[in-house]
């Protein structure tokens, strides 16, 4: 059977069809919930094996990006989502589903006093938007496993991982969780526009203690298809790197 997989939207998510697309494209079968939807039956994620919270502006990135949905999902669905973690299920949030899994504080549990880390504006002041290499730094994310590196696209304003102590960081980086990394072919410090927001350590994406709760700043659902990359008429491509992390993920159910 084919794993389900529950794409969530909120007001200004607009990523959500090609989220669904792409994990039904890897083999699995996606339907979009509202969040409101979720709210007035929680029970429903129970039905499901994926939780996929896409990209966009979720609430206009109002306060901040992520925060609204964020503290939503904090206060009001934190019992289902820890269930369904529980459960052995996988959660992927890209971009915008990265920042609300960091401000939930699903991917990252808060330490006593504060958070361990965020997701801020970009030091550039600005929005960033352009294709990104990529390398997997550590094999504890189920949905990275058998992927080198990828080529995907950035589009953000508020991609700057940082970590609330340099004591937080190198645990998360001893852990393995710090797992994505922006890349620079050909040289070993990563500059801007390589690192397109300032994140510390390149930081990408990072996963849980588990590996199975997974967020990332690119957007992996935007190269399902050789044709989305950009000079795929004058190279030669074999896959579209976004492709494996779907296929990963329904891959792990069969
Ligand atoms: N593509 C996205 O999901 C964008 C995320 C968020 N709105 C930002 O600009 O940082």
């Amino acid at each position: 059977m084919k794993p389900r997989a529950l794409i969530l939207r909120a007001p200004g998510t607009n990523c959500d069809n090609d989220a669904a697309y792409a994990f039904e494209k890897a083999g699995a079968a996606s339907t979009l919930v509202h969040v409101n939807r979720l709210l007035e039956n929680p029970q429903q994620a129970a039905d499901y094996q994926i939780l996929c919270l896409p990209g966009g502006f979720s609430y206009g990135d109002d306060i901040a990006a992520g925060r609204i949905l964020g503290n939503l999902i904090r206060h009001h669905l934190r019992d289902v989502m820890e269930e369904f973690k529980a459960a052995g299920k996988l959660i992927l949030g890209i971009c915008n589903g990265f920042q609300i899994l960091i401000k939930s504080g699903m991917l990252l549990p808060d330490q006593p006093d504060a958070p361990q880390a965020t997701l801020t504006l970009n030091d550039s002041g600005k929005f960033e938007c352009r294709w990104v290499n990529l390398q997997v730094a550590s094999s504890k994310c189920v949905m990275l496993a058998g992927i080198e590196s990828m080529y995907l696209p950035i589009a953000h304003a508020e991609g700057k991982f940082v970590a609330t102590s340099t004591e937080i960081l190198e645990s998360l980086d001893a852990a393995g969780q710090l797992v994505l990394r922006y890349q620079q072919p050909g040289a070993s410090e990563v500059a801007y526009p390589f690192n397109p927001n300032g994140a510390q350590r390149n930081v990408a994406g990072i996963c849980d203690t588990t590996g199975r709760v997974f967020g990332l700043m690119p957007h992996p659902e935007r190269h399902i298809d050789l044709t989305h990359h950009p000079r795929w008429t004058r190279e030669q491509h074999d896959r579209p790197d976004g492709l494996a992390v779907f296929e990963n993920a329904v891959r792990y159910f069969a």
